[in-house]
């Protein structure tokens, strides 16, 4: 009988390797983790993604829609489930699954539901890939972040959350409409929580050196007649507003995490504002996990940078620490 196989003549007699090395798991495929897989696909970011959600046909549509895209890309292997066991040998586990922000609710509103789901996913990643590196998505990004490093087991290195690294980018793009340059080319740091008490580093804010604070040394104050700080209060209403406008972020939130896999699984040293365990930085006495700027590389959070606040800023941020620690202490699990 005809056969329409291709006959190959096979060179190697080596077993096929359980995972590349540069395996990703994404666990929650609704609009950020889907947004997040089809970044990962167009910019070559893995050659090998798990896609797990407990949606299961909505997740097989998910994932053919992903696969016939792939003859426009570089291939990437793909597959889809809600058994844990595909998510095996992965470099990077990143969890966006649970309670989206609805109109109206504070991320902190999330927190016990949220808290929840992760009980029932952090171990089972952990199981089938005991070496991960855990990225933390879900809101509250900083409390969730410190409950998966809690049930996890993992050393802190290897549980980041996405933290304020897209604050960040939303800092900076509002910066470069002020600046007239483009994003990139500004430097300028959100840090603390990821949400309402977060904290613009107005001290460090600059452009080819040149500091914002040095034009004009009032920038961000109560003094300001500029009304720079104008920028932070519209990085804070950010999501809420485009919930309002869409139902969900998605896309920013999408690119921040693309960058923050590929400094992990390239290895970069890249410098990134993620949410670690800030206990002994900047005077914080609890053990919370806020953002602050951090070398990301294949083991994780190597270091972190202790940047020079104001008195201001080391304030606001040991008052992002204080409201994180009140809820963190009545979260139960
Ligand atoms: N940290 C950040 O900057 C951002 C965080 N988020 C947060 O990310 C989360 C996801 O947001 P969206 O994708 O918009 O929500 P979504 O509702 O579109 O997707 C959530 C997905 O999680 C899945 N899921 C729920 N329970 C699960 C479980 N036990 N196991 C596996 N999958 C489960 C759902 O089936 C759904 O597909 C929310 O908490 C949202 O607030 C969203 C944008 C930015
Ligand atoms: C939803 C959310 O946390 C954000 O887009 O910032």
């Amino acid at each position: 009988m005809a056969s329409a196989k291709l006959k190959f003549h096979t060179q190697t007699t080596a077993p096929e390797k359980p995972s590349s090395g540069r395996k990703v798991t994404i666990v929650g495929a609704g609009q950020v983790g889907m947004s997040i897989a089809f970044c990962f696909v167009n910019q070559s970011i893995t050659s090998e993604l798990a896609l797990v959600d407990v949606m299961e046909d909505r997740l097989k549509g998910e994932l053919m829609d992903l696969q016939h895209g792939l003859a426009f890309v570089h291939n990437v292997k793909i597959c889809s489930g809600s058994d844990y066991a595909l998510s095996a040998n992965s470099k990077l586990c990143i969890v966006t699954a649970g309670a989206e922000l609805r109109e109206g609710e504070s991320r902190l509103d999330l927190v016990q539901r949220n808290t929840e789901i992760l009980k029932d996913i952090i171990p089972k990643l952990v199981e089938h890939s005991p070496d991960t590196i855990l990225l933390i998505v879900s809101d509250p990004v900083d409390l969730l972040t410190y409950v998966a490093w809690k049930l996890s087991g993992l050393p802190k290195e290897r549980v980041i959350g996405s933290g304020t690294n897209v604050d960040s980018a939303r800092f900076r793009f509002l910066l470069s409409e002020r600046f007239k340059v483009a994003p990139n080319s500004i430097h300028g740091w959100i840090i603390g929580e990821h949400g309402d008490t977060s904290v613009p580093v107005w001290s460090g804010v600059d452009v080819a050196g040149v500091r914002l604070r040095d034009l004009n040394p009032d920038a961000g104050t109560e003094s300001d007649t500029e009304n720079w700080n104008d920028i932070h209060k519209q990085v804070v209403q950010s999501a809420y507003e485009i919930i309002r406008l869409k139902g969900h972020t998605s896309w920013a939130m999408a690119s921040s995490v693309a960058t923050l896999t590929t400094a992990i699984l390239k290895n970069t040293r890249n410098v990134h504002a993620v949410s670690t365990s800030v206990e002994g930085i900047h005077g914080v006495q609890h053990p919370v996990f806020l953002s602050v700027p951090c070398v990301l590389g294949e083991s994780g959070i190597t270091d972190i940078i202790q940047q020079t606040l104001t008195e201001d800023e080391r304030s606001q941020f040991q008052k992002s620490a204080a409201t994180l620690h009140e809820v963190q202490s009545n979260l139960v699990f």
